[in-house]
């Protein structure tokens, strides 16, 4: 596991697009799982720029979002699909027809689960898997739980996760409680794993995660078990870890 440490959120947002710059160059049909929330929203501006100035082409690249809220169709302001195409997806040459993110407001939710899974299979599995995180530890929607599912399911919300992502909603009722989300396993399978963290809030969750101690009530702490691990974080990482008088290296 690897983590950067960058001065603020624009260091960390260049350096996070700079990462997945390398891939889309080394190899122009790279397969990549992308992330929502307030987190990469700096990563995909610098992308849109990297792509305006010439030096990026996305038309053979290939996308997987990590999730969407269950019972919200893509047009829906605050769903993940009208997300990713208003941040990234129309300001690129990508492809549409080779983006993927579940379908939140299907009725027979099993099959589009299998749907997903499958299509990421079919696509030869995410070369970079993008990820944020949840100030309880989650990845994805993968929430804190006695058990942790391996595939694309749907997932009941926590509290906090409701509370934390009503910002984005006029109220907190209208919130979605529950979600499509890759499972554990299907984030996995990515090759890579580019995982960002910003500020304040998210500093005791990485300390967490970075202990190396498995456990299901922090999702993230898994990817102590993945090969190719990188972490961006910035200083408000570091000033936490004075705070706590703990040393990055004696973690
Ligand atoms: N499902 C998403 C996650 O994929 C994301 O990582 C998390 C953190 O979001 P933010 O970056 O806004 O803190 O929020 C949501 O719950």
């Amino acid at each position: 596991m690897k983590i950067l440490i960058c001065e603020n959120y624009e260091h960390l947002s260049e350096v996070a697009s700079n990462i997945i710059e390398d891939k889309i160059t080394a190899n122009p049909k790279c397969v990549l799982g992308l992330a929502t929330g307030g987190t990469p929203e700096g990563t995909y501006q610098r992308l849109i720029d990297k792509y305006k100035q010439g030096s990026l082409d996305f038309s053979s690249v290939t996308t997987f979002n990590l999730d969407e809220y269950y019972g919200l169709n893509g047009r829906h302001p605050q769903s993940y699909a009208k997300y990713m195409y208003d941040k990234l997806f129309k300001h690129i040459n990508i492809d549409i027809n080779n983006t993927n993110i579940p379908q939140g407001d299907v009725d027979d939710i099993k099959k589009e689960c299998k749907r997903y899974e499958e299509a990421i299979l079919e696509a030869g599995g995410i070369d970079l898997q993008l990820l944020g995180i949840g100030t309880n530890g989650h990845i994805g929607f993968n929430e804190p739980n006695a058990y942790l599912k391996t595939k694309t399911h749907l997932v009941k919300l926590k509290e906090e996760t409701i509370n934390a992502n009503s910002r984005f909603f006029e109220k907190k009722e209208d919130v979605p409680t529950r979600a499509i989300t890759m499972g554990i396993k299907s984030i996995f399978r990515a090759k890579e794993i580019l995982l960002l963290a910003s500020g304040p809030e998210k500093a005791p969750i990485i300390m967490e995660l970075l202990k190396g101690q498995l456990s299901t009530y922090v999702p993230a702490s898994i990817l102590n078990l993945h090969p190719s691990v990188t972490i961006v974080v910035d200083k408000a990482f570091i000033e936490y870890l004075k705070k706590q008088n703990v040393e990055l290296s004696a973690i």
